[in-house]
């Protein structure tokens, strides 16, 4: 690779030098690659995209399912290895974090060294890209790709750990136990939450250098980065909502600015003295289901982190405001999602009075567990063995639940008649998942605490399954707050627990974009399934105003004569 530097490359190296004492060697790499996949001939294979060969043909084999990219994904992929900065935004379950993946394992490594006399021996991997998510379990899930995508390569597969490493809040144990690794063997990709970054750089600066990232994507950004709707007559509710945010930025606006600087602050003068430096920024990507203009005005106007050239992928997009174009209707969150609404009391279970009456939709078949899909994963941490389990059953065997009994009832009675291999139960961020578990298996209802690093707590459930066999069905249990982009293909269910867990930091909008994140774990890639949200009589006039705004018909649950 060093051989066939160009007199540009070398000229920016003497830049790299000067400005920042280090060089950068795999900027050739990148240049290549933009004269590879800048022709014009259409894209159908993830080869025509820009995808090494040897990289395709490992996606191939690691998930039998995956022939071709779709439009949004060759496009995706193409942006990114140009370097461009991209806003990608379509419907839930398109492939957007999958399309992401597949697009920084291509990259080219990043390798600095500290004396440019030298040798190669003194060349210093350093982390290409770092991809910020809102919760561990997104961050194991992505892991569980690489990891299949990397086992799945020919011969001598490079170690997983080079590959990518995960850096999260891990229960009891401490987010730092991960950084000897990370220090010694910096992967390619970092996954992590932006809370994990921040910590780990607050206690030491040197952990990670941020200066030298190629690439800084974050997904789900507007999960991450709280914005307010702009436009908004003000009040003093939404002014003090306004000084909040600006106390309390939140991790992931505190890592941006670190990484980016405040480029609003840079006046033209300085901007110009910049243009000739080598120094990327680093690319920044964004994507999610639901981007907001507020979140846009925050990254174009506040923050100036992004202009007019970035790449705007938009697809399958939800009308979420007046102004915003609705790309196309064919939603999978009303074609492929049936929505339904159990209102749930002492005397019994009855259907919201405003839903229709509907043909079911078909339900693809029961899956079993994935035994190839078993294997443990080389992670940078095993899972927590939960010691407290027996002592948790005692305490609440002796005291009376906080949960609504009804509507835990109605769930199980559900889930017992309808469910075929896996179902979700999202509860409120503020009720206890290990209750909702005990409760729930008081009842029967073979129910888990989702936890996608133990196999049948949701790793099972990571990729689909071959065989077609009715398996004993499962009942998952989270928050709202760890499920974002979680894709379990065999899901065909998931149920709320309640309109409380549905609502978010008192926030309309966000409430709103729940509903749609909740929903969007099933009707993945043309899947069919169902939503079932489960509410007292209070919370009836609250979900049909929900429903109404996303202008989505509840459909009648009967089915199965229980209603
Ligand atoms: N080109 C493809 N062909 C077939 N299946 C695909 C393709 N790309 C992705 N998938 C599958 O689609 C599923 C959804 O992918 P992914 O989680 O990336 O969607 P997403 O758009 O990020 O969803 P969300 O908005 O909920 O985060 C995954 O199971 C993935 O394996």
């Amino acid at each position: 690779m060093k051989s066939s530097l160009s007199t540009s490359i070398f000229k920016k190296r003497q830049w790299t030098r000067r400005l920042q004492n280090i060089r950068l060697i795999s900027q050739a790499t990148e240049d290549h690659l933009h004269d590879h996949y800048s022709h014009s001939k259409p894209i159908l294979t993830f080869e025509d995209a820009g995808l090494r060969p040897p990289l395709a043909k490992a996606i191939y084999t690691a998930f039998p399912n995956v022939k071709t990219p779709t439009e949004i994904q060759s496009s995706l992929i193409s942006n990114v290895l140009e370097g461009k900065d991209v806003i990608l935004q379509d419907e839930t379950g398109s492939g957007k974090s999958f399309g992401l993946i597949l697009a920084l394992l291509n990259k080219p490594r990043m390798v600095f060294t500290d004396d440019l006399s030298a040798d190669r021996a003194s060349d210093r991997p350093a982390i290409t890209s770092l991809v910020l998510v809102p919760h561990r379990d997104l961050a194991f899930q992505m892991l569980h790709w690489i990891d299949s995508i990397t086992q799945a390569s020919d011969v001598n597969p490079p170690s997983l750990a080079s590959i990518a490493q995960v850096l999260v809040r891990e229960g009891r144990r401490h987010i730092s136990e991960g950084l000897p690794l990370i220090r010694n063997e910096p992967p390619h990709i970092l996954i992590a939450t932006p809370a994990s970054v921040v910590e780990i750089l607050e206690k030491d600066p040197n952990a990670f250098h941020l200066r030298e990232l190629s690439t800084v994507v974050l997904d789900e950004v507007d999960y991450m980065i709280e914005t307010l709707p702009l436009n908004h007559k003000p009040n003093k509710g939404h002014s003090h909502k306004m000084n909040q945010l600006r106390i309390h930025p939140g991790p992931a606006r505190i890592l941006l600015d670190q990484i980016y600087g405040d480029q609003s602050k840079l006046s033209a003068e300085s901007r110009e003295s910049l243009v000739d430096a080598p120094y990327h920024r680093p690319q920044l990507i964004l994507s999610s289901a639901t981007i907001r203009r507020q979140l846009k005005h925050y990254f174009f106007s506040e923050k100036q982190l992004l202009n007019r050239n970035v790449a705007k992928l938009r697809r399958s997009v939800m009308r979420l405001h007046g102004r915003d174009e609705l790309v196309t209707d064919e939603l999978a969150i009303r074609s492929m999602i049936s929505h339904h609404v159990l209102v749930a009391s002492e005397g019994g279970i009855v259907n919201l009075p405003s839903a229709v009456i509907s043909e079911a939709k078909q339900l693809p078949p029961a899956v079993e567990f994935d035994e190839a899909n078993s294997r443990p994963m080389d992670t940078t941490s095993s899972p927590p063995f939960d010691s407290n389990a027996a002592s948790r059953s005692i305490e609440f065997s002796m005291t009376p639940s906080p949960l609504n009994q009804d509507l835990l009832e109605a769930v199980a009675a559900v889930f017992a008649l309808d469910v075929p291999s896996v179902a979700l139960l999202v509860i409120p961020p503020s009720a206890s998942v290990h209750r909702a578990v005990y409760d729930l298996r008081e009842m029967g209802v073979d129910a888990l605490g989702m936890d996608l690093l133990v196999q049948d707590r949701g790793r099972s459930y990571l990729l689909q399954a071959d065989k077609a066999h009715k398996a004993n069905p499962k009942l998952l249990v989270c928050t709202s707050s760890s499920i974002r982009g979680v894709d379990f293909p065999s899901l065909t269910h998931v149920f709320i627990l309640g309109y409380e867990a549905l609502i978010a930091k008192d926030n309309w909008t966000l409430t709103l974009d729940t509903y749609i994140h909740l929903c969007g774990r099933v009707g993945r890639f043309k899947k069919p399934g169902k939503v079932i949200t489960v509410v007292d009589n209070k919370a009836v006039p609250w979900i049909e105003k929900v429903l109404h705004t996303l202008d989505i018909t509840p459909v009648q649950l009967n089915t199965f004569g229980l209603l």
